[in-house]
């Protein structure tokens, strides 16, 4: 007897191109079955007639209690806007503030149909409770610095091991940690090198901002004479357990060190053009074969939000409009982006639906005007649909919303408490 049995609902494996119509036969956590239809019964049929189930979205990028601060700082760019209102904030944030803010954030992914996300951010342990207590997947790093912060190297350093080895695995496997040193213009060559050293050490991956601003790339070739990339490659920190978010400021011969050394990439194209920070070359990236993944980054620099259709769109049009061409990124090359190369970046069993694989999946709803008629599911899934035409989030196996209900936690006192939290904020900040 199977766990659950999605039916009636056009299949979109992301294994092939063709949207078929058949079953998803679920159990223990994992995709049994995928096929035009089953002999098996289930303890739970989901009846999708007229949707499409296809893998949740991983979004690669992103510093989940930000929710928290949506809309606190808008339209400055990246350097005045960590150092003059996220950072000085950040100071005031509580242990329930991080809890709930991630819940919040949980809240909103899990309705707009990401099921895995890298979050780098700070009171790790209350993020990974959250993370636990709502049921999502995700990879989480402490993001850690060592100049400008008067915080030692050794305490920084020792805490993020700490949080790696406390909930590496925890959650039934769906938490993954990683090392998170914030940024080359953040954390000293020697303390990289550390991070490297213990990272290879705890057999985990890297997440690290890179190359996001042109003041960085400015800074970095006057202190070290070269940029991040060629920093990064000279300390041997580059390699397929690095995920590198952003990459806007590259040169050609740093795209080819990142396909050499295997970096994954995540590209921001919202937090990018909200904070002005670029373009990043994300065609000639793929055309490289480089991995670029799709995230939201901290959703005070998105639209707000961590509506991962609005990234994809973003990310279609961006590069479109760019290029000034109308075949650059299609579609389907972007949907790869979201849930393939995402999955692929995180080292998951996700982002495909395929027998074996973690049941992290997502039905949309396309009985909708707007989504009416279907030529191409890979454009309307682009182009036309928003997060809220997610109807069902299943993760590891477990229902998390069902029909547009979400029954991992209880919506209305996260959106209180969330509301609570943010006052508090506000009145211990001043802002
Ligand atoms: C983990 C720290 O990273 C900060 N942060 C959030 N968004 C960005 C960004 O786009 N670039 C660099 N740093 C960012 C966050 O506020 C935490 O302090
Ligand atoms: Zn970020």
């Amino acid at each position: 007897m199977a766990d659950i049995i999605i039916k009636n609902v056009y299949v979109l494996t992301m294994d092939s191109y063709e949207l078929t119509q058949g079953v998803v036969v679920i159990e223990n956590g994992t995709i049994t079955e995928v096929a035009e239809s089953t002999e098996q019964d289930a303890d739970q049929i989901i009846d999708a007639k007229g949707s499409v189930v296809m893998p949740g979205f991983v979004n690669t990028h992103t510093h989940a209690a930000m929710t928290l601060f949506r809309g606190y700082a808008d339209d400055i760019p990246l350097d005045e806007w960590l150092k003059n209102y996220i950072w000085p904030a950040e100071e005031h944030l509580t242990d329930e503030d991080a809890y709930i803010g991630t819940k919040l954030a949980c809240l909103e992914m899990i309705k707009s149909g990401t099921t895995s996300f890298a979050d780098m951010y700070i009171h790790m342990n209350d993020v990974a409770q959250a993370v636990k207590d709502s049921g999502m997947r995700a990879a989480l790093s402490y993001g850690l610095i060592d100049l400008g912060e008067n915080r030692s190297a050794d305490v920084e350093l020792s805490k993020g091991k700490q949080f790696v080895l406390d909930w590496k695995g925890e959650a039934e496997g769906r938490i993954i940690t990683m090392y998170g040193p914030h940024a080359p213009y953040t954390c000293s060559e020697g303390f990289l090198s550390k991070v490297k050293k213990e990272a290879n050490h705890d057999r985990v991956g890297i997440h690290i901002h890179v190359l996001e601003t042109e003041s960085e790339l400015n800074q970095m070739k006057q202190q070290y004479g070269m940029c991040s990339i060629n920093l990064l490659d000279r300390l041997g920190f580059l390699g397929p357990d690095v995920l590198a978010a952003h990459c806007v400021w590259l040169s050609d011969d740093d795209i080819e060190i990142l396909r050499g050394r295997g970096v994954h990439v995540s590209h921001n194209p919202v937090s990018n053009m909200k904070l002005a920070s670029g373009v990043a070359p994300v065609p000639r990236m793929l055309d490289r074969g480089v991995n670029v993944s799709l995230g939201t980054d901290g959703c005070a620099s998105n639209n707000n939000n961590l509506d991962m259709f609005e990234e994809m769109k973003t990310a279609a049009l961006l590069h479109k409009v760019e290029s000034l061409d109308p075949t650059v990124l299609p579609a389907r090359q972007v949907l790869e982006m979201a849930t393939t190369s995402g999955a692929r970046a995180l080292g998951i069993k996700s982002g495909v639906l395929r027998e074996g694989y973690n049941a992290d999946v997502i039905i949309v709803d396309m009985n909708k005007p707007h989504l009416t008629p279907v030529y191409d599911i890979h454009s309307h899934l682009v182009y036309s649909a928003s997060g809220s035409d997610v109807s069902t989030t299943i993760v590891d196996g477990r229902i998390l919303m069902q029909d547009y209900e979400v029954v991992c936690m209880d919506e209305q006192d996260v959106l209180d408490r969330a509301r609570t939290a943010a006052s508090g904020l506000v009145e211990r900040a001043k802002f």
